[in-house]
């Protein structure tokens, strides 16, 4: 060590950082501790790890491939995408193929017409280029026109941020509204965890309201108030209500009168209502329709100076499940100019969202017409995946409600189901012997018995005491059957193991 002292110091150094290291867990920030998100958390990495032993030892387990029934991400199970969307995709991340007498062999005529329309509203036709950072002004006013046409009321570019996905608009918010952890907002519980992450990674405090799951996951006035009212008691200031509609993991459609209710008490208590509607597409039943909160915030005639609703849509589910693409938008109405220039200041940090994503949002927001050439094909995929989907969520919700001690509200939309499990005593107490919640315990044993994946009703959170688990409608309509009696074989065996 004294044979020179540069050794002997990188030495000491290097000793020394094994000892101090400069980064632990225990001195990282303790809002990221605290986070949590179950739709990637325990479970799929255990089953991560089985998938590389079926790889390295075939036979190793009583099932030869891994079912991802944890998240909603289509075409990661082989759902096929939009023909029109990828097209246009195509040509606008490649224009030269425009200039391709071939390329009218390859790509529908609106096709290569709405590349164009889109490239001539790109500053310099540059798909490459950082764009304005709530995204390009062009492709704002269709998403806004595309918006105008669903609701029936105007939708204003200026009010538009395009954004890599929802989650990134969903983070912004809370960044924006979350001053210290006294400042509270409203989730539904159960609520797709992206929410209780984002408030605790911003540290403020999330107040739960509890849907009904009686009354087919009702969301009553009377719990939002008796929960907004205990909070203030505690000396939070409730800033907003989240309200996820269709509901995720629950599967909810709001009826529009309790729209109109969660409206009035926005008003009312002058709360934001942030309007997760990434699920808009995806409606299952005949008497349910989906009904955006701008509209009908607007239909009882307030406006811009009476409540704040801010609508958050996504590319990456309806029957596109472009999850991967990272598209979507937040529309922000009801602020004041200065703060909605706090709103653009925070999201020109991160300069724009990648381009694709955009224009994705656009085409999502105005696909095909009646008259377009694409029209009749785009139409019947469409309606293809839409309709397989309603399927699927139809056989899985019967195959739940037909296992013992399992009840299941339909999917009335979204692309999940969310059954509760009633486990006897001695199920929990082996759950509690391993140190885990029962619903955990239950998914846990389902993975290694049938390679299917599910999410713990615990990672969305549910009434204390009841227990649930979250499987996605996703899995290839073919797939389904064997699903269905691989988890039902598991089931009656698991209940004989426990039952009391
Ligand atoms: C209700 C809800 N909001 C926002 C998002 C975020 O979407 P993007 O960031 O992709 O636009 C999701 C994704 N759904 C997750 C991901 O897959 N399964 C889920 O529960 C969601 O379910």
């Amino acid at each position: 060590l004294t044979s020179s002292p540069l050794k002997f110091y990188s030495t000491a150094a290097a000793m020394a950082s094994k000892l101090n290291p400069p980064v632990t867990v225990d001195t990282l920030n303790p809002k990221v501790l605290k986070c949590e998100y179950a739709v990637r958390g325990e479970i799929v990495t255990h089953a991560q790890r089985l998938q590389e032993e079926l790889q390295t030892q075939p036979g190793s387990h009583p099932f030869d491939e891994i079912l991802y029934c944890n998240i909603g991400n289509p075409q990661s199970l082989a759902q096929q995408p939009i023909t029109f969307f990828r097209e246009v995709l195509a040509l606008t991340d490649h224009p030269a193929l425009l200039d391709k007498s071939e390329s009218a062999a390859l790509f529908s005529s609106d096709s290569i017409e709405r590349a164009w329309q889109i490239l001539d509203v790109i500053p310099g036709r540059a798909t490459g280029a950082y764009s304005h950072s709530q995204g390009v002004k062009g492709l704002r006013d269709a998403i806004a026109a595309g918006i105008a046409a669903r609701d029936g009321f105007p939708s204003n570019p200026d009010d538009i941020f395009l954004t890599d996905g929802a989650s990134p608009a969903v983070h912004m918010m809370m960044q924006l509204l979350i001053r210290t952890e006294n400042d509270g907002i409203l989730c539904p519980i159960p609520q797709y965890p992206l929410y209780s992450a984002s408030i605790a990674l911003h540290g403020g405090s999330l107040v739960p309201y509890y849907l009904d799951e009686g009354t087919g996951w009702g969301l009553e006035i009377s719990e939002l108030k008796k929960q907004l009212e205990e909070a203030r008691s505690k000396g939070i200031t409730v800033r907003a209500l989240v309200v996820i509609n269709p509901g995720n993991p629950t599967g909810q459609v709001l009826a529009e009168e309790n729209q109109r209710q969660i409206v009035e008490f926005c008003k009312k208590e002058g709360l934001v209502l942030l309007a997760d509607e990434v699920y808009q597409e995806n409606i299952y039943v005949d008497d349910k329709s989906f009904n955006s909160f701008k509209k009908i915030a607007r239909s009882m005639g307030y406006g811009e100076d009476d409540l704040a609703v801010v609508s958050f849509q996504s590319v990456s589910k309806g029957y596109y499940g472009e999850c991967g693409k990272r598209g979507g938008y937040m529309e922000i109405t009801g602020f004041s100019a200065d703060v909605r220039e706090q709103i653009y200041k925070v999201a020109s940090v991160n300069l724009c969202s990648n381009i694709s994503g955009q224009i994705l949002a656009s085409l999502v927001m105005n696909p095909p017409k009646v008259g377009d050439e694409s029209y009749e094909s785009y139409m019947a995929e469409k309606d293809g995946i839409l309709q397989s989907l309603a399927r699927r969520a139809q056989a899985l919700e019967e195959a739940f409600n037909s296992m013992e001690g399992v009840t299941c509200n339909k999917a009335e939309g979204a692309m999940y189901l969310f059954p509760r499990i009633h486990l006897p005593q001695k199920a929990i107490d082996a759950a509690k012997a391993v140190n885990k919640a029962p619903d955990a315990f239950y998914a846990q044993r389902l993975l290694e018995a049938t390679g299917i994946v599910v999410v713990p009703g615990s990672g969305f959170g549910q009434v204390p005491g009841t227990w649930h688990f979250r499987c996605t409608i996703l899995p290839q309509e073919d797939k389904i059957p064997g699903i269905i009696s691989h988890f039902k074989a598991f089931h009656e065996s698991f209940m004989s193991e426990y039952r009391d």
